[in-house]
């Protein structure tokens, strides 16, 4: 799978982390950036990473505590972020709501828990069915 990657400074080292660990299982990245521990804005990195949608079939995001990228992310257009702290979030946003994109809080997750929680969130079909108009109805009207 192509998986795009973003963070600011304070995620920056677990999107290093979880992108070894996601070429490691034979996937592709796409790294849109931060590139160091340097201060920098987390929606600067979001919003990079959301416009290149072009480029990935899954995103992964990390900001301090996965709240800021995610909100700014979900700005775009087709993109549906989800912030992970549970086994059962990443499963059941894939399997409900069909998100394309998941985001972490390193301050706030344990970084083998976050490549448990990309795993499964990696691996997890959407149901379809019945969220299958509910999903379409997240978007606004154009
Ligand atoms: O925006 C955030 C909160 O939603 C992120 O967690 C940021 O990473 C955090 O605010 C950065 O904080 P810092 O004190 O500037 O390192």
């Amino acid at each position: 799978m192509k998986i795009g990657f973003g963070s600011d400074h304070a995620g920056y080292d677990l999107k290093e982390r979880l992108k070894a660990w996601a070429q490691a299982q034979g996937h592709e990245a796409v790294d849109f950036g931060t590139d160091g521990h340097a201060s920098v804005d987390y929606p600067d990195f979001a919003h990079r990473a959301a416009e290149g949608m072009d480029k990935w079939e899954r995103l992964v995001l990390v900001c301090g505590s996965g709240i800021g990228i995610s909100i700014a992310a979900n700005r775009h257009r087709g993109v549906r972020c989800a912030l992970v702290t549970s086994p059962e979030h990443a499963s059941l946003a894939r399997m409900h709501n069909d998100a394309n994109a998941i985001a972490f809080g390193q301050r706030l997750t344990d970084p083998l828990q976050a490549e448990y929680y990309l795993k499964i969130f990696l691996e997890t079909p959407f149901e379809g069915g019945r969220h299958e108009n509910r999903v379409k109805k997240i978007e606004p009207e154009a």
